[in-house]
């Protein structure tokens, strides 16, 4: 649905380049909620921006829909007919909703309606039937400043989808909510990408965002996409900084040399085994839990746990064979960096 190749931009900033994004390649698939993840400066914001050109990329395509929006004229405000037909179908939520004080709740999700020129019989049919969709239709005569944070996003949310589109894109639409009214956005955008069939691309700083309500992740440093995939394959890798992100275990063990540190990810049916007692009792070993963690994640349970065996690798072959023949994930983490071997 979203694809982008050879995505760069590179702004001119006192007379020296920054390289905002590096060759980015995205692959959005129709229906999906996908979240990009990265610390501040990344590139998450120049992304999205380039994703519907607000900003025009300084190489490489993107394309929404089907349609490539690099190959059509314009930018900004400048955009031609063809982009701006485009970018209707793509809606954008803002982390500080962007709302008109002076316009009440109402008229706010009806303005993108009379920028194309609906007359204002539809205008406020739709914008109605919007304020219902995210639950505000008690709230159409208020005035923005009457609102809570949430119901401001929620507002801004209904604005989104007034041009009907396909796609959603979600510029840190919970970063400034509290954790409770960041949920129940979160729930919200889900549900609208089940019953609307909305594809959504959002950016976060937050991994409990991913966590919550993302199918795929990519995560950015310095401008590129080091990691992405689903967030079920990612769990299974553990080599994956995303499922480290979404699980810090914390304790690496005790580093000694005759000591096997595992990681063991566990999906679906098989948290229900016991198997760290199963093992222990089979093979007659003592095992340390340096840490476990259990959650919800693409409306899967996958849980991550953190062992240590005594033995070195070799030693604990047929153990680990054991594991892995219960349906586990396991990872054999090399001590020296942390990384699983
Ligand atoms: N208009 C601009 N002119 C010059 N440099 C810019 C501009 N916009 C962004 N940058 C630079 O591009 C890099 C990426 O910025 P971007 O805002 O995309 O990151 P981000 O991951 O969204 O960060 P944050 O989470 O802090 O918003 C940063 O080094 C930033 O300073």
């Amino acid at each position: 649905m979203i694809t982008t190749k050879g995505l760069t931009k590179v702004y001119r900033s006192r007379g020296r380049d920054v390289v905002a994004l590096d060759d980015v390649d995205l692959h959005v698939r129709q229906g999906e909620v996908f979240g990009v993840v990265g610390t501040s400066g990344a590139g998450k914001s120049t992304l999205i921006r380039c994703v519907n050109l607000l900003e025009r990329p300084t190489a490489g395509t993107v394309t929404v829909d089907g349609v490539e929006l690099t190959a059509l004229a314009g930018s900004e405000q400048r955009a031609g007919r063809e982009l701006r037909e485009a970018r209707r179908r793509i809606g954008m939520v803002f982390q500080h909703f962007n709302l008109l004080s002076s316009r009440t709740v109402q008229q706010n999700v009806e303005l993108p309606l009379e920028i194309i020129g609906l007359d204002r019989h539809d205008r406020r049919r739709k914008a109605a039937e919007l304020l219902d969709l995210v639950g505000l239709a008690d709230k159409a005569r208020s005035y923005p400043s009457q609102l809570s944070g949430g119901q401001k996003q929620r507002v801004g949310i209904a604005r989104a989808l007034a041009g009907d589109p396909k796609v959603l894109l979600s510029d840190e639409a919970t970063s400034a909510l509290d954790p409770e009214t960041t949920r129940s956005v979160l729930k919200l955008l889900r549900e609208l990408n089940q019953q609307l069939g909305l594809t959504v691309l959002l950016i976060t700083h937050e991994m409990d965002v991913i966590k919550s309500v993302c199918d795929s992740a990519a995560l950015m440093r310095g401008g590129k996409v080091v990691e992405t995939g689903q967030l079920t394959d990612l769990l299974a890798d553990g080599r994956s900084q995303i499922a480290r992100d979404l699980f810090p275990l914390g304790d690496f063990g005790t580093g000694r040399e005759d000591r096997t540190v595992l990681e063991i990810t566990f999906q679906g049916d098989a948290p229900a085994q016991p198997f760290v007692s199963q093992l222990a009792r089979t093979y007659q070993i003592d095992i340390n839990i340096l840490g476990a963690a259990a959650e919800t994640i693409a409306g899967r349970l996958v849980g991550r746990m953190r062992v240590e065996l005594p033995g070195s690798h070799t030693d604990n072959v047929v153990p680990i064979g054991y594991l892995r023949q219960q349906g586990l994930q396991v990872d054999v983490l090399d001590l020296s960096n942390g990384a699983a071997a």
